[in-house]
């Protein structure tokens, strides 16, 4: 359902961010996207939705190029790519409902956008949404008077709203405490399954990583260097995507952690 050919990012620094990067992600593949700081995660994730303009290469998301759109025939597409942020880009002084439902202004005309009016049908999914992630009594609050972890859920209902077929979630639990980044990943993933959404997950913690999804993708400079199942992301693989470390430690942990794996969740 999303295809990338040979995209290619050099920024105005002459920074080669990415290296004709080819990927292809099924429907309803929940992925991880791992590598040392500077690899290109967030450029990828970006240029996906053209946050960040590729200098080369094709991005399909179905049938359609979105590398080849004008501004008006992306502002629609947009809509089929939810987005999760790691600062969580909510609207601080606006309510809890007031920020989920932001997530329809793609689908709602100006006026209604300006007056802030949405239609019951949006209003009712919103606070479906917030059932379903535990934040329905938190509706009415005020962004900026929610923890790290409440703040997140609310950009995941946001991003839900839009009725995405593909999820881009950049460093999702980077700001949380690691009990917290578990919950956030594992709502993230349980989530997919539910709706059968695809996505993409840029995360630092390979454990984590490790420890919820199907497919793990490894950026090195700008190019993949690993395409794999979780498990197949041995030390020698580690060091080939990170340099040299002490890897067996990360791999411990997962296997120590083993009672939190989607399969034992269930
Ligand atoms: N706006 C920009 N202008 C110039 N160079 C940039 C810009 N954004 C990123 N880069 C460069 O592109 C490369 C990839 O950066 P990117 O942020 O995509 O990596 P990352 O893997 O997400 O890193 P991190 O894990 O630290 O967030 C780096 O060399 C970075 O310095």
């Amino acid at each position: 359902m999303l295809r990338l050919e040979k995209l290619t990012k050099t920024y105005k620094t002459g920074d080669q961010a990415l290296k004709a990067v080819e990927l292809e992600v099924p429907e309803g593949q929940v992925l991880a996207l791992i590598g040392p700081s500077g690899a290109g995660k967030s450029t990828l994730i970006r240029c996906i939705n053209r946050l960040v303009e590729p200098s080369s290469g094709k991005v399909y998301l179905g049938d359609v190029e979105l590398t080849g759109l004008s501004s008006g025939g992306l502002r629609k597409e947009r809509r089929r790519m939810g987005m999760i942020f790691q600062e969580y880009a909510l609207v601080e002084r606006l309510s809890v409902m007031e920020n989920v439902l932001s997530g329809r202004l793609g689908y709602v005309s100006f006026w209604r956008s300006f007056l802030r009016k949405y239609p019951q049908s949006d209003v009712d999914e919103a606070y479906r949404l917030l059932d379903r992630v535990g934040l329905l009594a938190m509706a009415d609050k005020r962004a900026d008077e929610l923890s790290g972890g409440q703040r997140q859920r609310v950009g995941i209902c946001r991003a839900l709203i839009q009725d995405p077929a593909l999820l881009l979630v950049d460093e999702p639990t980077a700001s949380l405490d690691p009990k917290t980044s578990r919950q956030i990943m594992r709502l993230v993933c349980e989530l997919c399954k539910e709706r059968g959404l695809a996505a993409i997950i840029n995360i630092h913690d390979v454990a984590l990583a490790q420890m919820f999804v199907q497919r793990v993708i490894g950026l090195r400079a700008g190019a993949v260097e690993f395409d794999g199942p979780p498990d197949a992301l041995t030390p020698d693989v580690l060091t080939t995507i990170y340099g040299a470390e002490d890897w067996e430690a990360t791999i411990d942990k997962v296997d120590e952690d083993d009672d939190d794996t989607p399969e034992a969740a269930e």
